[in-house]
């Protein structure tokens, strides 16, 4: 069967902050249906990594490419608009409106309907059954009535994914997504992201630090150092590769990983 290409391409991806290169020409590919974790110590690269893919920054050099088209030039919007979903980036809730208006204002915007809350939407069945499938997705359908600054932080968050989905974007991003979660809300979030890497349609990047999270989620891990990619694989291998023990996990990360 003939390959189709990657969804998602990085060319020699740069960036040069003063004399400081802290995304050194990283050219990864990245498959349709995959989740790749991206690892690295403190100060690696990974969230300009990130930054780079979503357009948060231009690169100094090189190039990121969706479904073989070049969006290097491309701001944040347009590449929203093209299929890159960064989850988590900032909190757009909207906290005096329910939970349903919040997911439907971004399935409006998406439609290109605008952002009046009070036009045609109410009326307008496929955005709210648009909206409530999202829900539905993210397990929230019960609590679409709720005004969303009355729910629990972990209901939040999942109602960020939520927002994210509604865009209907082909890559998601997270970046530490368990990151300020009390115990409680990390499993919810872990299994939200298993379930949304179940449809084969979705590829997903995620940058984590917690190697339990790694082993459930990643089919894959890249390893960023000092900017650059020092190692890629199953992530059996690449946690076990002397250049990541030695580069970036060491024995006390090791130790917590097995722990
Ligand atoms: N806007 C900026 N201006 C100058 N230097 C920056 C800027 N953004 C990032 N850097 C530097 O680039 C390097 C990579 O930072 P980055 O935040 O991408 O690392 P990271 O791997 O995500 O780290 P962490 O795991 O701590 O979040 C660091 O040395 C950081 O100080």
């Amino acid at each position: 069967m003939a390959r189709e290409h990657p969804i998602l391409e990085t060319h020699e991806l740069t960036i040069r902050f003063g004399g400081h290169v802290a995304v050194d020409h990283v050219s990864c590919a990245f498959e349709r249906g995959t989740l790749t974790a991206i690892v690295g110590p403190n100060g690696a690269g990974k969230t300009t990594y990130f930054n780079l893919i979503s357009g948060q920054l231009r690169a100094s050099h090189g190039k990121v490419v969706l479904n073989g088209e070049d969006i290097t030039r491309l701001g944040v919007p347009d590449r929203t608009l093209k299929g890159i979903g960064r989850a988590f980036q900032l909190t757009n809730l909207f906290p005096t409106l329910t939970v349903r208006e919040n997911v439907r204002l971004v399935a409006q915007a998406k439609a290109n309907l605008g952002l009046d809350l009070f036009s045609m939407a109410d009326s307008h069945v496929g955005l709210i059954e648009r909206a409530e499938h999202v829900l539905a997705e993210v397990r929230l359908l019960d609590k679409a009535n709720q005004t969303v600054s009355a729910l629990p932080h972990g209901d939040q968050r999942k109602l960020e994914v939520a927002l994210l989905i509604a865009l209907g974007p082909q890559v998601l991003m997270f970046d530490e997504p368990t990151a300020g979660m009390s115990v409680d809300e990390v499993p919810v979030i872990l299994k939200l992201i298993q379930e949304l890497k179940a449809d084969k349609d979705r590829t997903i990047l995620l940058v984590e630090h917690k190697m339990d999270v790694i082993r459930t989620l990643a089919d894959r891990i890249i390893v960023l150092h000092n900017g650059a990619l020092v190692a890629d694989g199953e992530p059996a291998a690449v946690i076990s590769s002397a250049v990541v023990q030695e580069a970036y996990l060491g024995k006390r990360v090791t130790e917590a990983a097995h722990g």
